[in-house]
């Protein structure tokens, strides 16, 4: 049997030696990147790999054919990204940067539901001196920031419990609006009727508000009714005065109809959270901003959506999110959103932009915002 210092000594030898070549090899791409800056030219170049790869894979063993493309895969990904890194240096900057704008009016917001929604309360504590306005949906919010009829709107992006609001998703593709703040809100609900405990038989709310409390509901047998919002939900029961009808709302609701609680603090979970969203027209870069939000499609091959995977761990971009919604046009294929970490001021995450940008089939920069 071999002696595994032995053989530990010459992997030592042979990584000191890989690490000048590939030194000299990430050189070569600073020359290439310099080069393409001066003469024009895309940083990847597909003909290019496939001819590399295609000439060292017949220099291979058999065995190591796999491993050997994966190695130079690898090695050319990380000579592309020092390339974007020097075309960033260089003040290229990616396109979807050029719509960012300092500052934009916040003077009027449309939010989700009903006053008293929780929308309406997310809008409260992002813009307490805003004109708010109530929309009937998702769309509608989306539809009155888009036209110019407010500044902007709120609506919840995701709960903790019941998971994403997919609608949401949709419409940040579908629509040109960017997301410029965030706000996550403390959710619990109040059981509010005219009746009693006795009589009330059916539950009324949004339905992730029905889903956040699913097992409170049931283990009281009762039944829950889908309805537009919570806030909604909570002036049917008033304006039915039914006793076998109850709502469940928050407390701002509840006051404001005074409507009586029958209970409260109800939700599932020990916690329970939504985030919300403020969308406008046009992305802003506040200097404190510092999650980014994205969507991408990725080509239908193999090691495509690795690839973007690849591409945060290189630039050390920390991922906080990632989503997938198919795109009903085209059966079986999936838009990808993305949240991670980072500033647009920041080069790095310049970098990532450009290289996403300019090497997949879709890419759209949906906000560079920070979390009140
Ligand atoms: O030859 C080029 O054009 C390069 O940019 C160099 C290189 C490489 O590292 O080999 C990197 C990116 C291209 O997609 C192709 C090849």
């Amino acid at each position: 049997m071999s002696d595994l210092n032995a053989i530990r000594q010459t992997i030592n030898r042979i990584d000191g030696e890989l690490t000048r070549l590939f030194a000299e090899r990430m050189g070569c791409a600073l020359d290439v990147a310099r080069s393409k800056l001066e003469n024009g030219g895309a940083i990847l170049n597909r003909e290019r790999e496939a001819a590399i790869h295609e000439s060292l894979r017949t220099r291979f063993p058999q065995e190591l054919q796999g491993a050997g493309d994966s190695f130079f895969t690898t090695l050319i990904l990380l000579s592309r990204e020092r390339q974007y890194r020097a075309f960033v240096d260089a003040g290229r900057l990616p396109a979807c940067m050029s719509a960012l704008t300092q500052a934009q009016p916040k003077d009027s917001c449309a939010y989700y539901g009903s006053f008293g929604s929780w929308s309406h309360q997310a809008a409260c504590k992002l813009l307490p001196q805003a004109a708010l306005q109530s929309a009937v949906d998702f769309e509608q919010v989306f539809r009155l920031v888009g036209s110019g009829e407010v500044d902007c709107g709120v609506v919840p992006i995701e709960n903790s419990t019941a998971g994403t609001v997919r609608e949401v998703y949709d419409l940040l593709l579908r629509h040109r609006l960017s997301i410029v703040e965030a706000t996550t809100l403390d959710i619990e609900y109040c059981l509010v009727s005219t009746g009693s405990d006795d009589t009330v038989r059916e539950v009324y709310s949004h339905p992730q508000a029905l889903s956040q409390c699913a097992a409170w509901l049931k283990e009281r047998a009762l039944t829950p009714r889908s309805c537009s919002d919570t806030a909604g939900a909570a002036a049917l029961v008033q304006e039915r005065g039914d006793p076998g009808i109850a709502a469940l709302c928050n407390r701002f609701t509840a006051e404001h109809l005074a409507l009586p609680v029958l209970h409260s603090g109800i939700r599932d979970a020990a916690s329970n959270t939504t985030r919300f969203i403020r969308v406008a027209r046009s992305p802003v870069c506040g200097p404190d901003a510092d999650t980014v939000s994205v969507v991408l499609h990725t080509p239908h091959e193999r090691g495509a959506l690795a690839f973007v995977l690849d591409v945060f761990r290189d630039y050390g971009v920390n991922l906080l999110k990632i989503e997938s919604r198919p795109m009903p046009e085209s059966p079986f294929t999936y838009s990808f959103y993305l949240d991670f970490s980072g500033s647009l001021r920041d080069k790095n995450i310049q970098a990532i932009l450009l290289q996403l940008e300019c090497e997949l089939p879709f890419f759209k920069l949906l906000g560079n915002y920070r979390e009140l």
